[in-house]
């Protein structure tokens, strides 16, 4: 009878003890036999650690402590929705780092418009547009962050009387590559890799794009961001005349639909380096997705070689990603900006976008003199990304 006793005794501390560990440790019902010896979050932070340090150098212990950390969402407002939502989150202490900026002007902008690519492809010029000093930013979208060292949580966002959720929670930096873009009156837009939605969340509280084509090649992942859009925008506004959703291969467009559109949003699938280090579950760097992790620069070149193509002539592309490796963000732009000229016959420029870092300096922390595009690196007062973001513009 005692040693039944102390049996239960014990699986009872063992259950509590489980519950006490990081969610990796917690397999369901798994004997600990089975458990990966190298859990893929194991492997994420070790292959960061051999590139990252060289990469970020002095910046990557600061960057990797974050990472690991809790992190920062940003309240999407939806400015549909008819509940006060604006005044109770900023009642609760949020402000919208949107509006609430940093208006002193860029003081110089290095006059150096012409400038060569970094790495071993340093003999394909890269042609970068003069900034402006003053950045258009649409005065309708808005994102609430609670200030700097706060990490209190938002609630869930609560449905109006309209069926309408008043926030999208997201990374507030995954706003940035939306406000870049610049959407303007009219505009025909493309989101190549659209689902679950956020980003196209951000796009419609412009009001101001004429045509939206949402793609997404997951038709599972498609259905989320029907649901999403349903949530968040009024169903006269998801009507055919103003929107196409699809669930196409995102890397076949430019064959189908070139030269259509005035802007092209690519935020390419990647290795979610966020995600990569704190969940097990659906992690890139698990033993069986090595060979989708080694195509993703691949599949991003060819994602973003498809939207320079579907964009037109004067139009603008925006590459953005959620990882801080080289790999899959500068050197895929460089790629994409030479073989566009070389097969295709586009010139493209990149748009400086340091007028958008000096706006937003206050919530993010940027990482410094990057040759190309900008890049959110996460920081513990302010753990937001990362981030990358690179805009080209169409010159022919
Ligand atoms: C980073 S997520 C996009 C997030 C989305 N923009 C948002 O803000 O919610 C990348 C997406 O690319 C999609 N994807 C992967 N390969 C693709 C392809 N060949 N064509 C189109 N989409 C693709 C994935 O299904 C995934 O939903």
């Amino acid at each position: 009878m005692a040693l039944l006793v102390n049996t239960r005794l014990l699986l009872r501390k063992v259950k509590n003890a489980r519950s006490l560990m990081p969610k990796r440790h917690r397999m369901k019902e798994k004997w600990a036999a089975t458990l990966p010896k190298f859990p893929p979050t194991s492997l994420a932070l070790q292959h960061f650690d051999a590139t990252y340090s060289v990469q970020l150098g002095q910046l990557w212990p600061s960057v990797r402590i974050a990472l690991l950390s809790e992190r920062k969402y940003g309240a999407l407002l939806n400015t549909f929705s008819h509940d006060a939502v604006l005044e109770d989150l900023q009642a609760k202490g949020c402000r919208d780092f949107i509006t609430d900026t940093d208006t002193e002007a860029l003081p110089c902008l290095d006059p150096e418009s012409v400038v060569g690519v970094e790495g071993e492809s340093n003999d394909v010029p890269v042609k970068k547009s003069n900034a402006d000093r003053h950045l258009k930013i649409s005065p309708k979208i808005k994102c609430l962050v609670f200030p700097r060292g706060d990490i209190t949580r938002f609630k869930p966002a609560r449905p109006d009387t309209q069926r309408l959720l008043g926030y999208y929670l997201l990374d507030a930096a995954s706003v940035l590559p939306c406000l870049a873009l610049d959407i303007q009156e009219g505009h025909i837009v493309l989101d190549l890799c659209a689902a679950p939605g956020g980003k196209a969340v951000a796009l419609l509280q412009t009001q101001a794009i004429g045509f939206l084509c949402l793609n997404d090649t997951s038709v599972s992942r498609t259905l989320r961001l029907k649901k999403v859009l349903h949530s968040y925008i009024p169903k006269e506004l998801l009507t055919s005349k103003n929107l196409r959703i699809t669930s196409s291969d995102g890397t076949k467009w430019g064959e189908i639909e070139n030269n259509t559109f005035d802007r092209v949003l690519v935020d390419v699938p990647c290795t979610t380096d966020r995600h990569s280090v704190m969940e097990d579950d659906n992690n890139i760097f698990s033993k069986n997705r090595i060979g989708e992790r080694r195509r993703l620069p691949q599949l991003q070149l060819e994602l973003l070689l498809a939207g320079i193509e579907a964009a037109c002539p004067g139009g603008e592309i925006m590459y953005s990603t959620c990882t801080l490796s080289h790999i899959q963000n500068q050197s895929v732009v460089e790629q994409a900006i030479h073989l566009a000229q070389e097969n295709h016959g586009i010139i493209l420029e990149v748009v400086d976008l340091r007028p958008l870092t000096h706006m937003f300096r206050k919530t993010f922390h940027f990482a410094p003199n990057l040759h190309l595009g900008e890049m959110v690196i996460p920081h513990l007062g302010a753990n937001f990304g990362p981030i990358y973001m690179c805009k080209l513009r169409r010159l022919t």
